[in-house]
């Protein structure tokens, strides 16, 4: 006989923060799926029977209103890696789990920090405009961009992902530096070349290009501002694919309406999206992305499928593959 399937809360299947239909019915074989709107509808029907808070980019929030109308609730398991949106220490108050989906999103994330990288280095989305607008006359001085072969990387964090874009930059004979909390071994440093910078200052000095893909903590709030950005070197990109939070956006501006740094590529804003009429948005030297690090097919196929399994293990009182823990 079938197993009864357990209850699930879902944002929406299809729509703005929706699961696409594959993703859905991933999740449809393993849980019974309640939409988010369905148990504002009807919340003494649906509440009591959900098990699992499944999220995906955010949504629904986890807040303390929701979570507390879910009296049956086991786990939140998040899509993504960045837990900065989650209270854990409140959710795990409340006896429910925290659950990610650690390594499936690192290959796509450090995809796109290459993209940013090149597009940027290479004005491709200036490019595109000119040559699809038969109005514009190509300048050619316009489009000259910076060389990447060759050039000085510096990776700020390096985990997985920060290590996923040191592998790329080695096939672009790209000199790799990198700044992290623990020192990676030696093996992995001669692996991809790279070089430690205990200063962080000492990294930004000496790098072409800078990739943030540090964790958001109290630590790293802020962690690029003014006094960082004036260590740059005025040809230097910045990149950012980690979280808003860790640049501070005004000093930013600053650095770019100044010339301070050659330009930015931020697949992270704060807040997302930025308003309409945020000053980063109107910069000639920025490029930016609504946050699709993680946003292939495949990436998001692992990840549903990450989040069942830890979802499944939760259920049935099991420890979770990926449990997130606050250290
Ligand atoms: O944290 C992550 O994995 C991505 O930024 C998506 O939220």
């Amino acid at each position: 006989m079938e197993e009864e399937k357990a209850w699930a809360l879902v944002s929406e299947l299809g729509g703005d923060h929706g699961y696409l239909e594959e993703m859905a019915d991933i999740l449809k074989q393993h849980f019974q799926l309640v939409c988010y709107r369905e148990l504002l509808q009807n919340p003494a029907l649906h509440g009591p029977k959900i098990q699992v808070l499944f999220m995906w980019k955010y949504f629904p929030a986890a807040e303390p209103w929701l979570l507390r109308s879910l009296p049956s609730l086991k786990v939140v398991a998040s899509g993504g890696v960045g837990t900065d949106h989650l209270d854990v220490p409140f959710i795990n108050s409340l006896g429910v789990k925290v659950a990610n989906t650690p390594g499936v999103v690192s290959d796509a994330s450090a995809d796109l920090a290459m993209g940013l990288l090149l597009a940027s280095a290479r004005k491709i989305l200036d490019a595109h405009r000119i040559a699809v607008d038969p109005k514009t006359v190509h300048i050619p001085q316009s489009l000259m961009g910076v060389e990447v072969t060759g050039s000085t990387l510096g990776i700020v964090g390096m985990g997985e992902i920060g290590y996923k874009i040191a592998q790329r930059s080695k096939g672009f004979e790209m000199k790799i530096l990198y700044h992290n909390r623990t020192r990676r071994s030696v093996g992995d440093e001669q692996a991809v070349g790279a070089g430690y910078c205990r200063s962080l200052d000492d990294l930004l000095r000496r790098s072409d290009f800078v990739v943030i893909v540090v964790k958001l903590t109290s630590d790293t709030t802020g962690l690029i501002g003014h006094r960082e950005l004036s260590l740059m070197k005025p040809t230097a990109t910045l990149v950012n694919i980690s979280r808003g939070q860790v640049v501070d956006q005004d000093a930013l501006v600053e650095a770019l309406q100044s010339g301070r740094i050659r330009a930015a590529a931020l697949d992270v804003t704060h807040p997302e999206p930025l308003p309409r009429d945020h000053p980063l948005l109107g910069l000639p030297n920025v490029l930016i992305t609504p946050h699709i690090g993680i946003s292939t097919y495949d990436t998001a196929r692992a990840i549903v499928e990450k989040m069942v399994e830890n979802a499944l293990a939760a259920v049935k009182g099991l420890p979770l593959p990926n449990e997130v823990k606050l250290q």
